[in-house]
C-alpha cells in the first residue's frame, strides 16, 4: 500500500480530489468514458464537493457508490441523498447515476436484479474510493456480516450482495470485493486518530472476519492501494 498523510483534511480533499479527476480525465481520453465508485458515510463529504468542481467531461462519467443502506432515498441516511447533495450538484451533474434502489423487494430480494444491473457496468472501474468504520468495515463488508463470505470471495461473479450485520443500523447492499478490487485506482480515505489506530491494528496478523478492512489491505495487486489519511 502507499501512505499518503497530509496536515488537514482540506488538503486531503483537495489532493484526493485532483487525483481522482486525473484517473477519470485519463479514462476518458483511452476508452471514451470512465467509471468512479465512491463511498457514502460522511467522510467523503469535502473530497466529493471538491471532485464535483473538476473540469472533465461528467457526461462521459458513470458514478456509483460502493455500499447502500436499504432505506427510501429520501431518508438523511441514504447514501444516495447524500451524493445528491453533495456531488451532483457541480459540474459533475453530468453524470450518469446508477442508483442501488429498487422499490418495493427487501435488499436480499433485489440482489440479482442488483447483480445484473451492476455487473453489466464497465470493469475494471476507473477509480474506487473506500471508507472504513471504526470497527474495520468498508463498503459493507462488516464484521458478523451475513453474507460476508459472499461478499469478500475473489472467485465470485456476483457483482452485489445484500448484508446484514449487528455493526450495520439497517440491510444494506454492497458491491462485492471483486468488483473493486481490479480498480485501476484504489483508495482507502480516512480520518482521524481513532481510524489511523484501526488501520494500523487491520495491517498487522488477524484474521479477516474480525477486520474485513483486512481483505482490501491484503489484495495482491499490481498499482498499490492509496492510503489517504489526515488528522
Ligand atoms: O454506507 C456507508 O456507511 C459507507 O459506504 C461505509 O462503508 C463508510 O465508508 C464507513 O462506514 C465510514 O463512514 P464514515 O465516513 O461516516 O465514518
Amino acid at each position: 500500500m502507499k501512505r499518503h498523510d497530509y496536515a488537514t483534511r482540506a488538503d486531503l480533499a483537495q489532493a484526493l480530489a485532483a487525483g481522482v479527476a486525473a484517473v477519470l480525465a485519463g479514462g476518458i481520453a483511452t476508452r471514451g468514458e470512465a467509471i468512479l465508485a465512491v463511498s457514502g458515510g460522511s467522510t467523503p463529504k469535502l473530497f466529493l464537493q471538491t471532485l464535483a468542481q473538476a473540469e472533465i467531461d461528467w457526461s462521459r462519467v458513470i458514478v456509483c457508490l460502493v455500499d447502500e443502506r436499504w432505506v427510501p432515498d429520501t431518508s438523511p441516511r441514504s447514501n444516495a441523498a447524500f451524493l445528491r447533495e453533495n456531488f451532483l450538484r457541480g459540474r459533475a451533474a453530468a453524470a450518469r447515476l446508477e442508483l442501488f434502489h429498487e422499490d418495493g423487494l427487501t435488499a436480499e430480494e433485489a440482489e440479482p436484479e442488483l447483480t445484473r444491473r451492476f455487473g453489466g457496468l464497465p470493469r475494471p472501474f476507473d477509480a474506487v474510493i473506500l471508507g472504513m468504520g471504526g470497527d474495520g468495515h468498508t463498503a459493507s463488508f462488516f464484521p458478523g456480516g451475513d453474507n460476508l463470505a459472499r461478499a469478500l470471495d475473489l472467485a465470485s461473479h456476483e457483482a452485489v450482495v445484500s448484508m446484514r450485520a449487528p455493526g450495520a443500523e439497517e440491510p444494506r447492499v454492497t458491491l462485492t470485493l471483486p468488483r473493486l478490487a481490479d480498480a485501476r485506482f484504489l483508495a482507502l480515505h480516512i480520518e482521524g486518530e481513532d481510524k489511523r489506530r484501526t488501520l494500523e491494528t487491520a495491517m498487522g496478523p488477524g484474521p479477516t472476519e474480525e477486520l474485513p478492512v483486512r481483505a482490501v489491505l491484503r489484495l495482491d495487486r499490481a498499482e498499490p492501494l492509496q492510503v489517504f489519511w489526515a488528522p
